[in-house]
């Protein structure tokens, strides 16, 4: 049976999100400590895939999945889905909450309680931890006072007393999760799709203003654009994009391969279904028929058939 990483230990969102994003087919979940070794994990060979969370709804991307994904060999997404997230404090037993001194999370789950913590832990130490489900694990073992976990967690840590059921400073928050493999063959287009790229471009005058031109005069829907650095030099960025569209797509492949020759990489990061499976709209000029006609056309004359 196939095994797939994913962001443990059990009881983490990213562990229900890589259930879901397998539900299709028969596979062991395997937890790793972190996104980057469970990407290393699918470079080696050791699992096929893993789920890794990328963006909240609330607190933006995750960075750690956004830096993995572009160092050593090349991965790609071959599934998304997203996730409502919303989170339980999880306590040692005996703790009410006017006791609690110290308070356990992923930097991105505090972030997501910032309010609620500020109103009624207001002088509780917070610690940022490898999970939802290590600061439960944490808080089991005696090293803090309380967790911010996800409400599955408890049933792995069934000693910890719940304190508070669905915090959330903003309700409705989702994180967005991919799944992640080697590159290899592509899902096949459904016509909601997404594609994601990460591109370094050079630092002259519109060369950003120039790239995003390649999409949009295409009809391409950009859905997210950010950067982040390059590391080893002060002052040059990474531009993560996603768009709607499949590689397979020809304005899609038309507009890589156009960016491909402005940047100076471009790596490839996946086409695949959009959870919501809601088709982007796509102009009349932009479609596959008129790229389609438009080609014919020209094949025609460049033969001498037309003028
Ligand atoms: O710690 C977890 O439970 C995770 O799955 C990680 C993570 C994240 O990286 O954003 C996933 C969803 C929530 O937004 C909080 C934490």
């Amino acid at each position: 049976m196939p095994e797939i990483a994913y962001l443990g230990p059990p009881g983490t969102f990213t562990e229900q999100a890589t259930r879901r994003l397998t539900a299709d087919f028969e596979a062991d979940l395997v937890p790793y400590e972190g996104v980057p070794v469970a990407l290393a994990a699918v470079r080696s060979g050791e699992v096929l895939a893993a789920g890794v969370p990328v963006e909240n709804s609330v607190e933006g991307s995750v960075p750690a999945t956004l830096d993995a994904l572009t160092v050593d060999d090349p991965l790609v997404a071959v599934a998304e889905t997203m996730v409502p997230v919303q989170f339980d404090v999880l306590a040692r037993p005996g703790l009410e909450l006017s006791q609690v001194n110290t308070v356990a999370s992923h930097p991105h789950a505090l972030a997501q309680v910032r309010g609620w913590l500020g109103e009624n832990l207001p002088k509780a130490e917070q610690h940022a931890v490898a999970s939802t489900a290590a600061a439960a694990a944490a808080v089991a073992n005696g090293e803090f006072d309380a967790a911010i976990s996800a409400a599955v967690a408890r049933e792995h840590y069934p000693s910890l007393v719940r304190l508070e059921h669905g915090i959330a400073d903003v309700a409705d928050a989702v994180t967005r999760f991919l799944l992640v493999r080697k590159p290899g063959a592509l899902p096949e287009p459904t016509g909601a799709d997404r594609t994601s790229i990460c591109a370094v471009i050079s630092d002259e005058v519109g060369t950003l203003a120039d790239m995003l031109a390649e999409l949009s005069l295409r009809g391409i829907n950009l859905s997210r654009i950010e950067s982040r650095p390059v590391k080893d030099r002060f002052g040059h960025y990474r531009f993560f994009l996603d768009f709607d569209g499949h590689v397979a797509d020809t304005r899609i492949g038309e507009a890589l391969a156009a960016l491909k020759r402005r940047c100076s990489t471009v790596r490839f990061l996946g086409s695949y279904p959009k959870a919501d499976r809601k088709p982007g709209y796509v102009r009349s000029a932009a479609s596959e028929q008129a790229f389609d006609k438009s080609a014919r056309w020209l094949e025609a004359v460049r033969e001498g058939r037309l003028a």
